[in-house]
């Protein structure tokens, strides 16, 4: 479980309050306007920006004062995921240990996520040889060998054509669901939510609102999501 406890966060002169419970095995949508916090919301959880004041949990501990990388969190962004100078095995390799000194074992978790995202005959080639699809499919399973509780995902798929977005939408919530992991996905499609997501977090007015039903809330918009939603 995650728990955001009474949670200020401050960018400038831009502040957003959270305090919101967020179930094991949720997949959730974050949505709302241009500018209302989200990705504020998805650094903080990271802890790439520190709270002004609250608390993270997650499963009971305190997250707060953990640097980002020893937080249970892997992260997909929508540019950048990517080393261009790197192959795809190098790529994915780097979930695991940043200087790629990887044992056998490790190796062989690499193959399995390459194969698990059908990247396995590709695996010497370099980002610039594969399409863009096949770029997403690369850090996905850089963010599978990472093997983390919490999956948060900042539009990373935005680029990408509609049908290709759903394909790589789909395999996100099937490796959520192997994984038993829990995901937070930054997304401007409202279909988006629909396609994955079991619950929406809204983001609006400085506050994150506490997970609400995907359907519910999309087909009955309050003011602040009305208005977004046009
Ligand atoms: N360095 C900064 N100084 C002051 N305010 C900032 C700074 N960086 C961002 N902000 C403000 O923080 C707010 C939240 O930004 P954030 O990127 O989290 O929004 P968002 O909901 O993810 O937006 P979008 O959907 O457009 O990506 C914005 O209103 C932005 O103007």
């Amino acid at each position: 479980m995650l728990r955001l406890e009474n949670c200020l966060i401050e960018n400038g002169g831009f502040a957003l309050h959270a305090d919101l419970t967020v179930d094991r095995g949720s997949l959730i949508a974050v949505i709302g306007p241009s500018g209302a916090g989200k990705s504020t919301l998805i650094e903080a959880v990271a802890g790439f920006r520190q709270l002004s004041s609250g608390a993270i949990h997650w499963n009971g501990t305190s997250l707060t004062q953990v640097e980002p990388g020893k937080r249970p969190v892997a992260m997909l962004f929508q540019d950048g995921n990517l080393f261009p100078h790197l192959t795809v095995v190098q790529n994915v390799g780097l979930g695991i240990r940043a200087n790629l000194r990887l044992d056998a074992t490790q190796r062989v978790q690499v193959q399995a996520a390459l194969v698990r995202v059908g990247l396995q005959d590709m695996a010497g080639r370099k980002p610039a040889a594969l399409s863009g699809g096949q770029q997403s499919r690369v850090a996905l399973a850089r963010v599978l060998v990472q093997g983390r509780d919490l999956l948060l995902l900042d539009e990373p798929f935005a680029a990408l054509g509609p049908a290709l977005k759903a394909e790589m939408l789909d395999l996100v919530a099937e490796l959520v669901a192997e994984n038993g992991a829990t995901l937070l996905m930054v997304s401007h499609d409202p279909s988006d939510a629909r396609r994955i997501a079991d619950q929406v977090v809204l983001v609006a007015d400085g506050q994150v609102h506490p997970p609400m039903e995907t359907a519910s809330l999309l087909d009955n918009p309050p003011p602040a999501l009305k208005a977004y939603l046009g």
